[in-house]
């Protein structure tokens, strides 16, 4: 009911002169003919109106009978439904790739019904088009590579950036995502194939952020790539050379970043998936001179905190109880680092203390086990969370996971290793003896096999009264007597296309701290009680719009107050600053300009004159 009623307020913000020009008009096209046909931007395939065939010079290109969006809607799914029919029982991997190529072929062709489909059926596609297929994609992508999407920039390309960035099409471009494949997922170096990421990031910022098709671009910086298998394959895409390092890779992505900067100074660029060192590295030497942030470690930190601070919410406790929760987390790359560094934060932000001293009930375990001052070759990125010998009486240098958690008994056991079940059975076993009342367990690698232990064991040996979080989705758990083990999905998709979104329309050039701990704090605060003691820290997918603009808002509101919104299009900063002021209206501004672009599926195209 409450949504309905936003809707109505952001249409009568809408009717308002002021905003109207925000609402797309009809769609200039710079094409006719068989051209439009094949450009999925503009094609409508058998949707063409006879008007519209007249005046694009379609005529006769297109059989007689017009088929309305809506029929080629359900005609798709009908498609769809029965290739799900005619896979029945052949291996998931198959299914997973047969329904990601009819999905891509869509796209393909006609890209407007594509997003609608992809909206209305998210929580369904969500799976295929991100993680968990997104990764099988990257692996297979030089086999399954048909017509390229976004922008592929190597270092073959040295000097020609700056002139390249012309090449791509569109005049305007509102998001980047970028990644140079050293990272895919939980999955490793994948080279060029990583391009599947940012394409799948793409396409969750459409759905949930409708943020306009037209002005995404995804992008592949191929620096080489260290995976053996890849320079060995014949159809492998990429260059076959080494990863460039040090110097001569950063002059690649100054480059790149430079360039892009200079055709569209308001872009926003997401950095996805780059190995630790370089996302570190990269966010340190960016983050005050773009408009850029990293997902791994900054949006994932959002997400990871928002769960934690549910699970206090889950026991039945004030929030002001997270600085006593002892966390132990494992994986110490950019996405757990990026986790210790905000939650110790908000550990210091609640308590009033130091963040020194915030840090006490912190753990972090690497592959080499607990990490401590006595680690030889402390990585630098980690030193600030290794523990004092001193501070963990009975555990040494280098304890195992399963150390750890029995002599700490901790609140909640966090994963971004990347390792597949490295919760195995006697760590969730020895999760039962936690000092919590209700622990929790999340599980956050990608994709699903490299989960850190599946939902069912979770519920399975580490008992049933638990908070569980995945970062791939997996079923609900049948705990028998009708009562269900709630599978939460801690992905940072929750948060970076509110990121993405709030930055954008505040036209922000940087994206502060500030603007991330709001987002965070909203994904915090925007689950109700009831659910949160049922154990559901995050909102379904489905309402992944719904989210996305309440995230979108605070960020927006955070950029306000720290004096850094310019303003987007028609609305400058006075207007946003006033609009900050009524939550109702300043919510309302952004449901109607961006939730509502991809409402508008059948707009007329016109000529260009
Ligand atoms: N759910 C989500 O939203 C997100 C999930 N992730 C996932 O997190 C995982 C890690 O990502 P990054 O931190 O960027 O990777 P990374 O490669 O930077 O770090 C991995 C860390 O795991 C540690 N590790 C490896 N083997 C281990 C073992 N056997 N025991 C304990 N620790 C071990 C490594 O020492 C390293 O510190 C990936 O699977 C990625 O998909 C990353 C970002 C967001
Ligand atoms: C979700 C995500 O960003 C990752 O697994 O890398
Ligand atoms: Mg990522």
């Amino acid at each position: 009911m409450w949504k309905l009623v936003r809707y109505a307020a952001a249409s009568n913000l809408a009717r308002s002169r002021r905003f109207s020009a925000a609402i797309p008009g009809p769609c200039i096209v710079h094409k006719r003919g068989a051209d439009i046909l094949h450009d999925p931007w503009f094609n409508k395939d058998t949707g063409f109106p006879l008007t519209e065939r007249d005046r694009l010079g379609l005529r006769g290109l297109l059989p007689p009978r017009v088929i309305s969006f809506e029929q080629q809607y359900d005609r798709f799914m009908n498609s769809f439904r029965s290739l799900e029919n005619n896979t029945q029982g052949q291996p998931d991997k198959v299914v997973s790739l047969a329904k990601w190529r009819i999905l891509n072929r869509l796209h393909d062709r006609n890209e407007t019904l594509y997003y609608r489909v992809l909206i209305d059926n998210i929580k369904e596609f969500a799976p295929i088009i991100y993680t968990p297929t997104v990764g099988l994609v990257c692996q297979n992508y030089s086999g399954l590579f048909r017509r390229p999407r976004g922008m592929y920039f190597s270092a073959k390309d040295k000097g020609e950036m700056m002139s390249m960035i012309y090449n791509w099409p569109a005049h305007e471009v509102d998001m980047i995502v970028l990644t140079d494949g050293s990272r895919i997922l939980g999955l490793g170096d994948l080279g060029v194939q990583g391009i599947g990421i940012p394409i799948g990031k793409l396409d969750v910022y459409v759905a949930a952020a409708g943020i306009n098709p037209q002005r995404i671009l995804p992008v592949m910086l191929d620096v080489g790539t260290n995976n053996q298998k890849l320079l060995e394959d014949r159809l492998y895409l990429g260059l076959r050379q080494p990863r460039l390092e040090g110097e001569e890779y950063l002059s690649i992505i100054d480059e790149f970043m430079e360039a892009v900067h200079a055709r569209w100074p308001k872009a926003i660029v997401q950095f996805e998936d780059f190995q630790m060192k370089w996302a570190f590295e990269t966010l340190k030497r960016y983050q005050k001179k773009f408009c850029m942030f990293n997902d791994d470690i900054q949006g994932t930190a959002g997400v990871a905190l928002a769960g934690l601070l549910g699970t206090v919410r889950a026991q039945g406790r004030p929030l002001t109880d997270f600085v006593n929760q002892k966390i132990v987390v494992v994986g110490a790359g950019s996405a757990g680092l990026g986790v210790l560094k905000m939650a110790i934060q908000a550990v210091a932000k609640i308590s009033g203390c130091s963040e020194l001293a915030a840090k006490s009930q912190f753990y972090l375990i690497d592959k080499d086990g607990l990490v401590t001052t006595e680690r030889n070759n402390l990585d630098p990125a980690a030193a600030p969370f290794a523990k004092n010998p001193r501070d963990i009486e009975g555990l040494t240098e280098g304890a195992s996971i399963i150390e750890v958690v029995k002599k700490i008994r901790p609140h909640v056991l966090l994963g971004l290793s990347g390792v597949g079940g490295i919760f195995n059975e006697e760590v969730l076993k020895a999760m039962r003896e936690s000092v919590s009342t209700k622990p929790a367990i999340f599980a956050m690698s990608n994709p699903t096999m490299n989960a850190e232990c599946t939902a069912i064991d979770a519920f399975k040996h580490a008992g049933e009264n638990m908070v569980f979080a995945s970062g791939s989705p997996f079923e609900n758990v049948d705990l028998g007597n009708g009562i269900v083990g709630h599978v939460n999905q801690a992905n940072n998709m929750y948060l970076f296309p509110g990121i993405g979104l709030g930055t954008l329309l505040s036209g922000a050039h940087l994206i502060t701290d500030g603007m991330l701990q709001a987002a965070a704090e909203c994904l915090a605060s925007y689950m109700a009680e009831e659910d949160i003691l049922k154990g559901i820290l995050y909102p379904s997918v489905d309402s992944i719009r719904d989210v996305t603009a309440e995230v979108g808002a605070a960020v927006l509101r955070a950029a306000v107050e720290e004096e850094l919104a310019e303003g987007n299009g028609d609305v400058g900063p006075k207007e946003l600053s006033h609009m900050s002021k009524v939550w109702k209206n300043f919510r309302s501004y952004i449901f109607m300009i961006y939730l509502n672009y991809c409402l508008l599926e059948n707009l007329p195209l016109s000529e260009c004159s």
